[in-house]
């Protein structure tokens, strides 16, 4: 059962309360350059927060601080369900539809907050149910004041800030979902850079009551004159930050200033975080008031773990020109549980990747910045679907490539991009914030540059208390970010022993079985294959999202008809490389292989309608996880079961296109 972090801040976040209460919106001060001057610093409301712990801890000595910690840990026992918070009818309903009895721990602290009419800032990890901790509270804000006939319509109520196009699509999803099992009607757009003013204007008249954008989009409306800062002014109600801790470094900053001085000061503003960072504080000072500061890290007795619990993490130390060979091996050798999202840090190095893969039949696809963003949606929806179970991705704009096009445009901005095809998107943003489903197992195939960027690649896994592995390939020139990492590990969770440990599945023999065909192979995939395969991929990509575009604007199920992972190449694929042959397979590999398929049969995945029904949660416990009863060094600590293949091949009902 989720369990809360006892203190999570509250201390700091009650003196937030009553500050607010004292000093409602109206009469806040507005933040001055002095304040915001002091949240880049040391200063800003994180830093507050943990002076308010260890004030308390000098203050209330460990008895206390025990007896503190078992009374909320028995309080956090207990569930909430949605009906307890009080929220609209129509909401109830619409969430028991989708199947939602029990909140998250964010969403049963934030949701009174937010209904109270705070402003908040809620800091939990990633996949806790941020969106819906406040599109709650937002809507139930609505359908009220539409209720009492009290709502304004020279602009939209509410204003949902995010970084990235894809985080719009995703965030709009899921309040449409909602909206669309209620009785009452709220109107909800989402408008992005890449829609013609035209577009937009279009879908602001009415206007809407919600809107879902990026800070840049919003500002060029209004200083197009799209929107009327005046109408803002009088029409807003709510406004939320999603994905604060990302919103200036997708360079949002001049833009969110620009729509300070349209912004009621009776505007209710929540900001959302997965991470605590001098951004948030500086954002939190630009636009909210007195806020409540909510610090919730869920699971377990650790006070600020930033990874959950139920997701493990390992690490495989190899040369960077290994790194082929190991997630050949992990990947062919069945070691993984699937579905799995792969990071690499540039697009050259996942087209090579998926190359090399598709020699030894193990298709998957790229997600990358150069795709046209219908395509980037579609793969994310296709994934979600299951209907592959292996995606590559780059995970934001600050590629090699992007700072190289950067370096480029700004050299000559009127010049041809030499090594691009493609226009990298600058709101994009694949991995932050996004809500894959089901992601078994992230692996680090590049290192991501630093800790934070650990934290959002790891937090697609384990999401909504889901059970999940990522396994992260160190090379020895990515040690430093490997420790940098793993002492931010250790520091936030209070540990003195590693965080990450040793990937216990693989043994030297099992890899060493299948050297000498992937140095072969990895050779034989050249440069110029690769600029091959990323120019026919978004060739592909930019003519299948044009052909079906309308198709699926009309059939957005039909997901099928577009195969992200088609073979990137006509060559057949021999019988040597698409099955390792029995063999090279050693006793151990051979036991941990099937204690992975084993775990997998008995998490249902491998029925499909059991998968629909039930998702990763049925049977995910302990015993049925070899990560957990397997050693590659000794014998299995688990119960061995029978050897039962899962037939873990999808039915792909239709043709490829
Ligand atoms: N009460 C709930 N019960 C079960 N599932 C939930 C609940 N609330 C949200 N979810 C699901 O949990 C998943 C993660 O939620 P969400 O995307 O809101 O997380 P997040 O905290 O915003 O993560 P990130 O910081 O990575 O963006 C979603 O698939 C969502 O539908």
């Amino acid at each position: 059962m989720a369990k809360k972090q006892k203190q999570r801040g509250s201390l700091r976040g009650e003196e937030h309360v009553e500050a607010a209460a004292a000093a409602p919106h109206e009469d806040a001060p507005a933040p001055n350059a002095e304040e915001e001057a002091a949240a880049q610093g040391a200063g800003g409301a994180g830093s507050e927060v943990e002076d308010g712990r260890s004030a308390d801890a000098a203050s209330g000595g460990v008895e206390e601080g025990k007896e503190e910690e078992a009374a909320a840990a028995e309080e956090e026992e207990r569930e909430v369900t949605f009906d307890e918070l009080g929220l609209d009818e129509q909401l109830k309903r619409a969430l028991r539809k989708k199947g939602l009895t029990k909140t998250t721990p964010i969403q049963r602290e934030a949701i009174p907050l937010i209904l109270e009419g705070k402003d908040v800032v809620a800091k939990a990890k990633t996949g806790s149910g941020k969106t819906f901790a406040y599109l709650l509270p937002l809507l139930q804000e609505l359908l009220k004041l539409c209720k009492d006939g009290r709502i304004r319509k020279s602009a939209p109520n509410a204003l949902i800030l995010v970084p990235t196009r894809e985080l719009c699509q995703q965030v709009y999803n899921e309040a449409s979902s909602l909206l669309e099992l209620c009785t009452s009607k709220l109107k909800i757009v989402q408008v992005t850079a890449s829609m013609s003013d035209k577009d937009i204007k279009l879908a602001l008249s009415g206007p809407p009551n919600i809107l879902v954008t990026t800070p840049a989009c919003v500002a060029a409306c209004i200083s197009k004159g799209i929107v009327q800062g005046s109408s803002i002014k009088e029409s807003l109600s709510m406004m939320i930050l999603d994905e604060a801790d990302l919103l200036l470094s997708y360079r949002c900053e001049d833009d969110l200033k620009a729509l300070v001085p349209h912004i009621p000061r009776s505007c209710q503003s929540i900001l959302m975080s997965a991470t605590s960072s001098p951004d948030i504080d500086k954002l939190t000072k630009l636009l909210l008031h007195n806020p409540f500061v909510l610090t919730l890290t869920e699971v377990g007795h650790a006070k600020d773990d930033v990874v959950p619990r139920n997701v493990q993490q390992f690490w495989i130390s190899c040369s960077a020109k290994d790194k082929m060979l190991y997630i050949l091996s992990l990947l062919k050798l069945e070691l993984i549980q699937k579905k799995v999202l792969i990071f690499v840090n540039s697009i050259d190095n996942a087209f090579r990747l998926r190359l090399f893969l598709e020699k030894f039949a193990i298709r998957s696809a790229v997600l990358n910045a150069e795709l046209p963003q219908n395509s980037r949606l579609h793969i994310i929806e296709a994934f979600n679907a299951r209907l592959f179970d292996y995606l590559i991705a780059t995970d934001d704009n600050k590629t090699k490539e992007a700072k190289q096009t950067n370096k480029e445009s700004k050299k000559d901005s009127k010049g041809p991009r030499k090594h691009l095809q493609q226009t990298l998107d600058a709101e994009f943003g694949v991995v932050r914030g996004i809500d894959f489903k089901n992601v078994f197992t992230v692996v680090n195939f590049d290192m991501p540059p630093n800790p934070a960027g650990y934290i959002h690649r790891i937090g697609r896994t384990g999401r909504a208390n889901k059970t999940g592995a990522s396994i992260s390939l160190v090379s020895p020139e990515e040690e430093d970010v490997f420790e940098e990492i793993e002492h931010m590990l250790q520091d936030v969770e209070k540990k003195d022993t590693n965080c990450i440990l040793p990937f216990p599945l693989l043994t030297k023999n099992a890899v060493e079985s299948l050297r000498y065909r992937t140095q072969d192979v990895a050779r034989s995939v050249t440069s110029r294959d690769i600029q091959e395969a990323r120019r026919q991929d978004v060739k592909n990509e930019i003519l299948n999202s044009e052909k079906l575009k309308a198709h699926f604007e009309e059939n957005p199920t039909d997901l099928d008809l577009l195969k992200h992972d088609k073979l990137l190449t006509n060559k057949s694929i021999p019988a040597h490389l698409r099955d390792v042959p029995e063999y090279l397979i050693d006793p151990t590999t051979k036991e941990a292989s099937n204690a992975v398929k084993l775990s997998r049969a008995a998490m249902g995945l491998d029925n499909p309608r059991r998968k629909k029904r039930m998702g990763f949660r049925s049977g995910s416990g302990k015993s049925s996880d070899p990560l957990r009863t397997f050693s590659a060094e000794g014998k299995s600590r688990g119960r061995r079961g029978k050897e039962r293949e899962g037939d873990d091949r999808r039915k792909r009902r239709k043709a490829e296109i």
